[in-house]
């Protein structure tokens, strides 16, 4: 049985202390451990967020990381960095990133293993534009990406990963794609898993959908038999929006 994840993309949103307040706010709202809950905090929110979480249940997760243990990278953190501090998770390829701060797959590929081979559990992102979902290639694009993201990756090291299916057209537009189309993409990506890990392996690793995730439409995406989480950018920076989704 996969346990439900529920991530919260804070994107470049809350100074320190907003960050901290909204951890405490989110404690006292949710206390379950039925779903995972994780929030991805800016890097200079990350101790306070850290310590807010302590004992809460509360995971912690970084939203990008460099590929190396350290170097002339000016601007980069690194994953030992991220290890150091206690976090857990950390977002790589979100489609922010491919798309205005130049990430390819190549880059994406040397995140994900850098992740692992440091215990960070990666939560890799892929999803198509509008364009690509209306000339028909949505399935084989997405696919394509994963593969990529996935090459040289060990089939034991699948149980750290949790992939995210973003479809671009969908995130921050309140376009969510229906929890058909959304599943039917997780079951193909899940199919393609199953080749590159094996059948067993495949199955653990949990999927989560990510665009326009709020309360109003989670449980009907959590029905699908290939979805087990979300990943949430504007309603997760409220702990009001947020509770409600974790605890749907
Ligand atoms: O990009 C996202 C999460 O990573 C989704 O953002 P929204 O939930 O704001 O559409």
């Amino acid at each position: 049985m996969r346990k439900p994840i529920i991530a919260g993309n804070w994107k470049m949103f809350k100074t320190p202390d907003q960050a901290v307040s909204l951890v405490n706010e989110l404690k006292e709202l949710v206390h379950q451990d039925q779903v995972e809950a994780v929030v991805c905090p800016p890097f200079v929110d990350l101790p306070g967020v850290l310590q807010a979480a302590e004992k809460t249940g509360i995971k912690v997760g970084a939203q990008n990381m460099h590929w190396e243990n350290e170097g002339a990278f000016t601007g980069e953190i690194s994953p030992l960095m991220l290890t150091a501090l206690g976090c857990e998770y950390v977002i790589i390829g979100h489609s922010e990133r491919r798309q205005y701060f130049a990430e390819t797959d190549e880059t994406v590929n040397l995140k994900v293993k850098a992740a692992l081979h440091h215990g960070l559990k990666p939560i890799l992102c892929v999803g198509e534009t509008l364009e690509q979902r209306e000339a028909g290639i949505a399935e084989t694009w997405v696919e394509g990406q994963v593969r990529k993201a996935l090459a040289d990756v060990l089939p034991q090291d699948g149980e750290q990963l949790i992939l995210a299916y973003e479809p671009i057209w969908a995130i921050g537009t309140g376009k969510t794609a229906t929890a058909d189309d959304a599943g039917k993409m997780l079951t193909h990506i899940r199919g393609v898993l199953k080749e590159l890990f094996g059948m067993e392996m495949a199955e653990q690793i949990r999927l989560q959908y990510g665009g326009s995730v709020k309360a109003e439409n989670i449980k009907e995406l959590m029905e699908k038999p290939d979805i087990d989480g979300a990943l949430v950018g504007g309603a997760s920076l409220k702990a009001e929006t947020f509770s409600r989704i974790l605890l749907f």
